[in-house]
């Protein structure tokens, strides 16, 4: 499968890398809430235009021809630095930082401004697309993954801006198919329940190297 690559990088290298990739997405992700909230007229919003123009063809200078993709080490450690959801590369991810415990893999996040859909209140969308790579990586970590099939999400109450908590477990694994439950709290109430259907493609049965399928890593 394209885009899985095998990337062997020496530790001290990868904790620079990391540590780069971090801090440049959490600069940019300070500039797009800066954006969302900014007051400024024409003549600073030119001036801000320029500076952010060339900061983008410094980083032209070097790219990947391409997405980051998921790479790995061969010691199975595995990096997803361009994903939406935990990509520490990505400014667009909030970023969720994944905590898994032997039966439940939990993440506390703060969700600003950049991610509102009603005033003042997390769009539904962003808490699906974060649900679904909360419920698909516990499947992951348990050793059962797959790619999502169906994602149901029930909204019971408004989640507002700050600081959410996520949480799921496995229920149940039936041959393919892993069925992983999850809630969305905030504030100290469930305000969002999700079921998730994980699928291992036909691709990835019986063919996939043991490094791929339990591999569990950062993003
Ligand atoms: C080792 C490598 C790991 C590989 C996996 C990596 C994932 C590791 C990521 C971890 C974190 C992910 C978090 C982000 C997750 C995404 O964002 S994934 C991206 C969004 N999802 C997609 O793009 C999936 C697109 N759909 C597909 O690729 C295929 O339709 C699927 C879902 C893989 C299923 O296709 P298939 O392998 O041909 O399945 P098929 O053999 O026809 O059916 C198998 C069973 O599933 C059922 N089924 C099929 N489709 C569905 C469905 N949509 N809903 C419910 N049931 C279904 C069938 O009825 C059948 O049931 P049984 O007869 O066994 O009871």
């Amino acid at each position: 499968m394209s885009g899985y690559i095998q990337e062997d990088i020496a530790p001290e290298e990868l904790a620079q890398r990391s540590e780069l990739a971090s801090s440049i997405a959490g600069s940019v992700r300070e500039l797009i809430e800066a954006t969302v909230r900014t007051e400024v007229g024409a003549s600073d919003i030119a001036e801000a235009r320029r500076l952010i123009e060339a900061a983008t063809e410094i980083l032209r200078k070097d790219q990947l021809p391409g997405a980051y993709g998921i790479r790995f080490n061969s010691d199975g450690s595995k990096r997803s630095w361009g994903n939406a959801v935990l990509g520490r590369r990505n400014p667009i991810a909030p970023p969720v930082v994944l905590h898994h415990e032997p039966d439940h893999t939990w993440t506390e996040v703060e969700l600003g401004p950049a991610y509102e859909g009603p005033a003042g209140l997390v769009h539904g969308g962003v808490l699906a697309l974060i649900l679904d790579q909360l419920l698909g990586s516990t499947a992951e970590f348990q050793g059962v993954p797959g790619m999502t099939g169906t994602l149901n999400v029930r909204y019971r109450r408004a989640t507002p801006l700050g600081q959410i908590r996520g949480e799921a477990r496995v229920d149940r694994v039936e041959g393919v198919k892993t069925f992983v439950r999850g809630t969305i709290t905030s504030a100290g109430e469930v305000s969002a329940e999700a079921e998730g259907i994980f699928i291992l493609p036909k691709w990835a049965r019986g063919e996939v190297s043991d490094v791929l399928r339990k591999s569990v890593g950062e993003g």
